[in-house]
């Protein structure tokens, strides 16, 4: 029987199947862990079990739950499945996502007990779950939460819930760097509690509590879903693995395929760690299959990121392999700065003829802004999938420029000068304010200050220096105006005591200054530059990408699962990717964040079949930056260093004194010295002309 099936999908279907990915399709009952590499056909063996289960064991569709990560992956799969075996076999299986499931549980208890619960997200929710946890956090905190800090208060409270932290511990969990997070959290779910609303996570808890608590509902779904599968195992998070566990129990038929290598969605309360337990500690008789050969990418990809992910250590062993063919080596690409950046890719894109088959990725969406405006400007086709979260038009720093240049253009207008007053070397006090708003609401704002009554003479000479700026900004590009703004008006200076102040990250404010500097090169003059943000940012709000002959721009998360001919990861910098976090807590020896980013890192490349490049830059802003480390450990897998300095060692220079290296290749070395502060120079003669001596390791 099993000969006759594996015949038909090679015959009928044109699968043929490994032996190792066989065995898995042909696991029928019980718990089983496939544990794949990127690329080894994961959607391929899980639509080859359902119909095994269906043809060959006579088991319903309908009682077959396969749960996926997200709505379109489960969208994805029943469209390879109906694609595949749809025009010969009349069946439709059941793809949905624990979401579904559980929305499905909830709202079956509330027909039953007549209970109302409305969804606090989606499109159809009446209340903005935004403005309300906005509207909290000011309650508490008394100041407004900007889009950064929202963003990881969403998350933070979709942590707290997925870990099934109880509220009395959320101090102890509270390096998050949210004041009042407990009281903010109890606020949100005592709302929520009275006003009968759920969040996406609720329906994880809540359906977990109706199904704990009602023996018969329990039983009901347990008797329609005697074989539960789960796709992308590694990123389930304790609640939903805690619900899966339930329906599945007594008899465990449960088929999870995963890869704790690509387990990326830490921040959400998905670890490894649950995935390392399955066999140890949750289904001691579970069998493993192990799937490690790689369709997608050629050997010279394969092999080095199979060594780059051997560098983390909270993993299964597996070994990464591929019968692809070597091909061109993976490229390193070291740009000046952001602009090069850019610059870069735009000649690149526009040399290939069908750009649907590549991808420029990065670990932060606002990577992609400046990109965008020069696609737009070449006419060169793009798909963005979710430009919601392009929000930096609406950011303080980029509203702050905003203010400086419209207040520049029209002396007149009061809205602006009062957002950036205090902002910049003016010395104005709110009180001079108040009295020119009350007295000359329309007058010019600087000759109203240098007729302030009571002027001392100092003050006097700061306004007509202060108008003198003023005028002669407004004369500028746009994007000498900014640079302007930042050093000369001390923009740049308020930012960083403000970073200091208020938590509010200075290299996140440095990076909105930057794109808005890209898009300010293109421009001629301020107003055009006004007139081009107005324009991009309608445009990002209502556009509809269509995927055809274009380029896809996407963070690493929303590539999971995706592939590309040729992949560009951009923004490759220290502090970025990996993040400034995760390099903080390695600091402290504390080792889990930095393996997540390198999972990221590791997703990020594997999407790749023949073309990787990889890119970095030098300065951003007018910034030091450094490479990422990540990209360090690529090239010294790909060349291993002649040298015997490593990043992190200490080292003494003959003229500079003790320092740290910060980043080594075959040219250049950065070393951070205690006296001297950062300093590039070169491997060759630092190195070979005895120049250092090592001091200590790491
Ligand atoms: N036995 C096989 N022979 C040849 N090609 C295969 C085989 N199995 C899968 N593939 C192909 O390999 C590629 C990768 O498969 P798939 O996207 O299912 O991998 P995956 O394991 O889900 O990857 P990832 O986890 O990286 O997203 C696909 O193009 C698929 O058609």
């Amino acid at each position: 029987m099993q000969d006759r099936f594996f015949q038909l999908l090679n015959e009928k279907f044109g699968i043929c199947l490994t032996n190792q990915q066989r065995e898995a399709v042909l696991h029928k009952e019980g718990p089983a862990i496939v544990l794949a590499v990127p690329g080894a056909g994961k959607t391929t063996v899980l639509i080859c079990r359902t119909l095994n289960l269906i043809l060959n064991h006579r088991i319903n569709p309908n009682n077959i739950l396969t749960i996926t990560f997200s709505k379109a992956t489960a969208s994805d799969m029943k469209n390879r499945f109906i694609s595949t075996f749809g025009n010969i076999l009349n069946i439709k299986p059941n793809f949905s996502t624990i979401h579904s499931f559980s929305y499905s549980v909830i709202r079956y208890f509330s027909k039953i007990k007549g209970i109302k619960y409305e969804l606090l997200e989606g499109n159809d929710s009446k209340i903005n779950k935004n403005l309300l946890l906005k509207e909290i956090y000011y309650k508490f905190n008394k100041i407004q939460i900007n889009d950064e800090k929202l963003e990881d208060l969403i998350n933070i409270i979709s942590y707290i819930k997925n870990m099934m932290i109880k509220p009395e511990d959320i101090n102890d969990f509270n390096n998050f760097g949210i004041k009042n997070l407990y009281n903010i959290f109890i606020e949100y779910e005592n709302y929520k509690k009275r006003a009968g609303f759920i969040d996406f996570d609720d329906m994880l808890t809540l359906s977990l509590n109706i199904l704990e608590n009602n023996p018969i509902i329990l039983m009901q779904c347990r008797k329609r879903y005697p074989y539960i599968q789960v796709d992308e195992g590694q990123d389930t998070s304790k609640v939903q693995n805690k619900l899966i566990k339930l329906l599945a129990y007594p008899k465990n038929n449960l088929f999870v395929v995963a890869d704790d290598d690509q387990s990326i969605y830490g921040f959400r309360g998905a670890t490894p760690h649950e995935l390392l337990n399955f066999k140890d500690i949750d289904y001691p008789d579970a069998k493993i299959f192990f799937m490690e050969e790689n369709f997608r990418s050629t050997k010279t990809i394969v092999d080095i990121s199979n060594k780059f992910i051997q560098l983390n250590k909270i993993r299964f062993k597996k070994n990464l392999y591929t019968k692809n063919e070597e091909k061109e080596p993976i490229k390193i690409i070291k740009l000046n700065d952001e602009l090069e950046q850019v610059e870069y890719i735009i000649n690149q894109l526009k040399k290939i003829k069908d750009l649907s088959n590549t991808a420029v990725l990065f670990r932060n969406n606002i990577s992609s802004i400046g990109l965008i405006d020069k696609l737009e400007r070449n006419n060169i086709p793009f798909y963005i999938k979710d430009t919601k979260k392009l929000y930096i038009f609406k950011h303080w720093v980029c509203q702050d420029i905003i203010s400086f240049l419209k207040l520049s253009l029209d002396n007149t207008d009061m809205d602006s000068f009062q957002r950036i007053y205090y902002k910049m070397n003016g010395y104005i006090s709110k009180k001079s304010v108040e009295y020119i708003k009350s007295t000359k609401p329309k007058e010019n704002i600087f000759e109203s200050l240098i007729n302030l009554p009571e002027l001392k003479n100092f003050q006097k000479r700061n306004y007509i220096r202060l108008k003198s700026d003023f005028k002669y900004l407004s004369k500028l590009k746009a994007y000498d105006a900014i640079s302007f703004i930042e050093n000369e008006l001390e923009y740049r200076g308020f930012l960083i005591d403000n970073s200091r102040k208020y938590g509010n990250s200075f290299e996140y404010s440095n990076t909105i200054i930057s794109i808005l500097k890209i898009i300010a090169k293109e421009t001629n003059s301020i107003n055009e530059f006004l007139a081009r943000l107005d324009s991009l940012s309608k445009m990002l709000e209502n556009a509809r990408f269509n995927k055809n002959n274009a380029v896809t721009l996407s963070t690493i998360h929303s590539a999971k699962g995706l592939e590309f001919e040729s992949v560009y990861i951009i923004d490759l910098i220290d502090g970025e990717f990996p993040s400034s976090s995760s390099i903080e807590a390695l600091e402290s020896n504390i080792i889990e964040p930095l393996e997540e980013e390198r999972r990221i890192f590791y997703v990020g490349i594997t999407r790749t079949k023949r073309n990787l490049n990889l890119i970095t830059i030098n300065f951003k802003n007018g910034e030091r930056v450094l490479p990422s480390r990540f990209v360090q450990e690529i090239e010294a897998i790909e060349k291993p260093l002649r040298y015997d300095y490593k990043v992190g060692s200490t080292v003494e220079h003959k003229k500079f004194g003790k320092g740290v290296i910060k980043f080594i290749d075959d040219k250049n070395i950065v070393i951070d010295f205690e006296k001297v502060g950062i300093k590039q120079l070169s491997t060759r003669i630092c190195v070979e002309k005895n120049l250092l001596n090592r001091v200590g390791g790491r």
